[in-house]
């Protein structure tokens, strides 16, 4: 049988990614950048470029603000992304990177657009709609202003009970109420899981412990993305975790998004787990050696993929 390669991303909340590499951030004084690019992003966005350019038939929605809204569907129609965004008013938020000659990068993240209860309920109902001739969903981001973490859990929930998939990426208080709603998968990165059980989790010990409490909640699978130390993942089978191989650090920036488009592209594909959790380790580190996310040329994911150490659990080493 053909795989059914379509999927829907949802960003709520957008971004205009200003990037500005430069050899050392002082802050409180002068830094000069040495190089620059804005570009169309937010977690969503970032997800179905990826999946785009993997082959996957891809669908956007959330909210764009109408004032600038060009780059992004530029983006799409580039990208051959199908564009079912709400325009709302306003314009969508600005996001500073700063990326240091070392790969530190200092995010400075805007609020975003005002989303009023129309905005909303068109959001809802589009989703109901894409529910009918898709089978997964990406749900990716924080939240823009007006937009409660109810209101996101509910939109996890409802897709959840129209038989979907949902692959949910967030944080705060969205990522707790999106996980009551217990999607198909979550996706937390080591501070998001340390600021949800409020517990330090220095050790691998209370990481796993951590993880395997969501899972129990109900989220069927739970990958907990720790940088360059790897990440686990929980299922009912129990836990596998990933190495990832060395690469030249450029910026971490969209790292996490590109490893959920890697998991997302193994589920369409109904891939073997650990097939999945190679191919999306590799491929978020590919995303690092790089400024943005795109995969120009896939085949630098080959030596990728050779280097890649699937390994228990207890042996990832965790810098705390
Ligand atoms: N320096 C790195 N080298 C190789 N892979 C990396 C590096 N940093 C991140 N990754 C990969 O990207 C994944 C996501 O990164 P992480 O920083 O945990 O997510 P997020 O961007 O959501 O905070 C990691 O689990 C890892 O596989
Ligand atoms: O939705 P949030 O949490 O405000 O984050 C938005 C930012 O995250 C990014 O999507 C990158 O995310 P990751 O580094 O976690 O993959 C940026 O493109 C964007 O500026």
């Amino acid at each position: 049988m053909k795989a059914n390669l379509s999927v829907v991303t949802v960003t709520l909340n957008p971004a205009l990614d200003l990037t500005g590499l430069l050899d050392e951030l002082k802050p409180g004084q002068v830094s000069l950048v040495n190089q620059s690019t804005l570009h169309p992003a937010g977690k969503g966005v970032n997800v179905a470029k990826v999946l785009a350019e993997l082959g996957a038939k891809v669908t956007v929605t959330g909210f764009l603000g109408e004032e600038n809204h060009t780059p992004f569907a530029d983006l799409f129609l580039r990208s051959g992304i199908e564009d079912a965004f709400i325009r709302v008013p306003g314009a969508t938020r600005i996001n500073v990177k700063l990326v240091e000659q070392d790969g530190r990068v200092s995010d400075v993240n805007f609020p975003g657009v005002q989303i009023d209860d129309a905005a909303f309920a068109a959001l809802t109902e589009k989703l109901i709609k894409l529910a009918e001739t898709h089978r997964v969903f990406v749900i990716s981001g924080s939240l823009p202003r007006g937009v409660t973490p109810s209101q996101c859990g509910s939109l996890v929930a409802r897709l959840t009970q129209l038989g979907c998939k949902v692959f949910f990426d967030s944080s705060q208080q969205a990522l707790a109420q999106g996980i009551q709603a217990q999607p198909f998968l979550v996706k937390p990165n080591e501070t998001e899981l340390r600021e949800l059980t409020q517990l330090p989790l220095t050790d691998i010990a209370s990481l796993s412990a951590a993880g395997q409490t969501l899972q129990q909640q109900g989220c069927r699978n739970v990958v907990v993305s720790l940088g360059e130390q790897g990440l686990l993942w929980f299922d009912d089978q129990g836990c596998l975790a990933a190495l990832p191989p060395k690469v030249e650090l450029v910026s971490t920036v969209g790292a996490g998004d590109t490893l959920v488009a890697g998991l997302c592209w193994g589920e369409l594909n109904a891939w073997p787990k650990s097939q999945t959790l190679s191919f999306s380790t590799a491929l978020a580190a590919l995303a690092v050696s790089q400024v943005g996310v795109g995969i120009d040329d896939l085949s630098q994911l080959t030596p990728l993929l050779e280097q890649v150490k699937l390994v228990d659990p207890m042996d990832l080493v965790i810098k705390g």
